[in-house]
């Protein structure tokens, strides 16, 4: 149950935090204080919250059970970490699809939506209810041995199946809309969403694909094979990863780096568009090109094209 005191606010944040760095928990008790400043209601976890040396307290600050669903009647989740603090804070909220907003204080902060100098701003726009949402496609992942499923869960960022051991190639026959595509003796095969094209997908070799585009990606590890190439498919489309029988190598299944399970020879996992999406908050219209440039600092430098726009409109367009 979730622990309150006195009368619940009417409105109400989760904030999740990568407690163990003092970085974040400074970031995180500056938000904890902004946000009950101007009346919005702060949930934390029991754990963080103890991480923060904060307490329940006045009704607007409470804490959660580990069995509570944490997203649970949140307007918002604030997210205080990195590419990996969001992961979590998705799997922490998915099935409540209660929209994220991450303070970057990891290293890429990819998913992030605000860097740390911009805490005064964010809360405000947090306060004034100042932002929009952006749905992202998910991946629904099923892992079926002899028929029947033993695991199945969510990715946002990607589906990996991965070799299990170092000195053995995984074979695998890879599979779109129930029809064969090809057979691969392989590190392992990336099955991403235009969220994740920017990470695993990315160092596979796969294709930067922007997050307004609906589909599926699918890309080989180090396959010793002709045709290895990534692959983009229809968002209706359902991917299969079949891991032979008959092979020595068995394998692991990741989804967005923390769900995991082992492969069996003859394992299948299936992959396809999961129903619920998760929502990541939007502070800023700065287009997905301009992020793409600045996370992963791009060269830009001698690009004419507002400046020659100017020129040619005589100076209607804006920069
Ligand atoms: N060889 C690789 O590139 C490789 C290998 C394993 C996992 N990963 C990625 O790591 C992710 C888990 O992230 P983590 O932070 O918990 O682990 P981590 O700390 O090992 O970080 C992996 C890196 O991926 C970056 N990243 C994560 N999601 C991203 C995205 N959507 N766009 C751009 N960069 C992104 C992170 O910022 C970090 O630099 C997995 O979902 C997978 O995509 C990448
Ligand atoms: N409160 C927490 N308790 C335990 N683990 C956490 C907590 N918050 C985050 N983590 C985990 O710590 C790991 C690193 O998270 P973080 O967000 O800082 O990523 P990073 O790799 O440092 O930054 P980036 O991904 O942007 O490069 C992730 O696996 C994340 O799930």
């Amino acid at each position: 149950m979730t622990v309150e005191t006195s009368a619940s606010p009417q409105r109400r944040v989760l904030v999740l935090a990568h407690t163990g760095r003092e970085e974040v928990r400074e970031v995180a008790r500056a938000c904890v204080q902004a946000l009950t400043t101007h009346g919005v209601g702060v949930r934390l976890l029991v754990d963080e919250a103890a991480d923060l040396g904060l307490e329940a307290e006045d009704g607007l600050v409470e804490t959660t059970a580990p069995d509570d669903v944490p997203g649970e009647d949140c307007e918002l989740v604030l997210v205080i970490g990195g590419d990996g603090s969001i992961l979590r804070a998705a799997e922490l909220t998915h099935e409540t699809s209660t929209p994220l907003l991450g303070i970057n204080l990891g290293h890429v902060g990819f998913l992030a939506e605000a860097e740390p100098e911009d805490v005064d701003a964010t809360i405000a726009s947090i306060v004034a209810r100042d932002y929009t949402a952006e749905d992202r496609l998910t991946l629904d992942v099923r892992v079926k041995v002899d028929n029947e499923t033993m695991f199945s869960t969510f990715a946002l960022n990607e589906a990996s199946v991965e070799k299990a051991a170092r000195e053995r190639m995984l074979e695998v026959v890879v599979e779109v809309d129930d029809r064969p595509l090809s057979r691969w003796g392989c590190d392992g095969v990336v099955c991403a969403t235009p969220t994740g094209s920017t990470a695993y997908n990315f160092s596979a070799g796969g294709p930067v694909v922007w997050p307004e585009v609906e589909a599926l990606l699918m890309v080989p590890l180090s396959a010793h094979a002709l045709f290895a190439r990534p692959m983009v498919v229809a968002p209706t489309s359902v991917l299969a990863v079949e891991v032979l029988s008959n092979t020595e190598g068995s394998g692991v299944l990741w989804c967005d780096g923390r769900r995991t399970v082992d492969l069996p020879p003859g394992a299948r996992i299936e992959v396809r568009r999961g129903a619920r999406p998760v929502r990541l908050v939007r502070l800023h219209r700065a287009p997905f090109t301009d992020r793409l440039v600045a996370k992963f600092g791009l060269p830009v430098e001698g690009w004419r094209g507002a400046a020659e726009r100017r020129r040619r409109d005589g100076g209607e367009h804006d920069a």
